[in-house]
């Protein structure tokens, strides 16, 4: 791909009281694209995800998104800039409604209520929700759970969204729609980086595989590529 890159992420460090969760990290991300966030357990990808949403400040580096140094910024900084999150464990409001969460989302940009509304509606409606509006968010499923908190990031409206294992737990027909989920938000013009263990989900869908080991990136290429990779197969044989 040659447009312009979204996201540069140059030389990114974390460290946790010495522990090195995150070293020297480098990619860039384009608009739309579809990157997938692997590596073996604690080599680094929820860390990153944290950096680049502004929940931790990176020990080294810098991060720039449509050329902003978001470095150290804010979650809600980011989410205003564009940059929306899921998370491993979902953190969906239980008490609130399906719909009530997803307006939550869309009051980032139009504090209106009508307005939440609409937009909270629409996007039920992209995730396959619309039935469960009024259904009290402790009541869903994981599966729903998972594509409630996906709505709620897609009514901020980014440009660029970080899915940390919304494919984890799901049975075979919801893994397939949770990858045609995935597409259809690129097909939208967003970018997307899921972090996954799931490979049958992620790698036929992904453009682009960025591979994390002990914190640092060991690979970058198509998911053929990385399949091929003698340090992504040591890393994964190694674990
Ligand atoms: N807030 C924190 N404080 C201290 N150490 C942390 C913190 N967050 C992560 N770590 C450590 O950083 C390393 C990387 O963890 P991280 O959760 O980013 O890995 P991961 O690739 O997302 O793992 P998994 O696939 O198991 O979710 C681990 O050794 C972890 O224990």
């Amino acid at each position: 791909m040659n447009a312009p890159h979204l996201l540069a992420v140059d030389g990114l460090g974390k460290s946790f009281d010495g522990l090195v969760a995150n070293r020297d990290i480098s990619f860039v991300i384009h608009a739309a694209e579809i990157v997938g966030l692997i590596g073996p357990n604690g080599a680094g990808k929820t860390t990153l995800f944290n950096c680049l949403a502004g929940f931790h400040t990176p020990t080294t580096g810098r991060i720039t998104f449509e050329g902003h140094d978001i470095t150290g910024s804010t979650p809600e900084a980011a989410a205003a800039l564009g940059i929306a999150r899921t998370f491993q464990i979902v953190r969906i409001f239980h008490s609130m409604t399906a719909l009530e969460n997803v307006m939550v989302g869309a009051m980032l940009r139009n504090k209106r209520v009508p307005e939440a509304r609409r937009k909270a509606e629409a996007e039920l409606a992209f995730v396959g929700l619309t039935h469960r509006a009024d259904t009290q968010a402790s009541d869903l499923t994981v599966s729903e759970q998972k594509r409630l908190e996906v709505a709620r990031a897609l009514a901020t409206e980014p440009k660029l969204i970080l899915l940390d294992e919304v494919m984890a737990g799901l049975n075979p027909t919801e893994v397939r729609e949770a990858s045609q989920l995935v597409h259809r938000i690129h097909q939208r013009g967003i970018a997307s980086i899921i972090v996954e263990h799931v490979m049958e989900g992620i790698m036929p869908i992904a453009h682009r595989m960025l591979v994390l080991d002990y914190g640092a990136k060991i690979a970058d290429g198509t998911p053929a590529e990385i399949a091929e990779n003698p340090a992504v197969i040591a890393a994964y044989l190694g674990e």
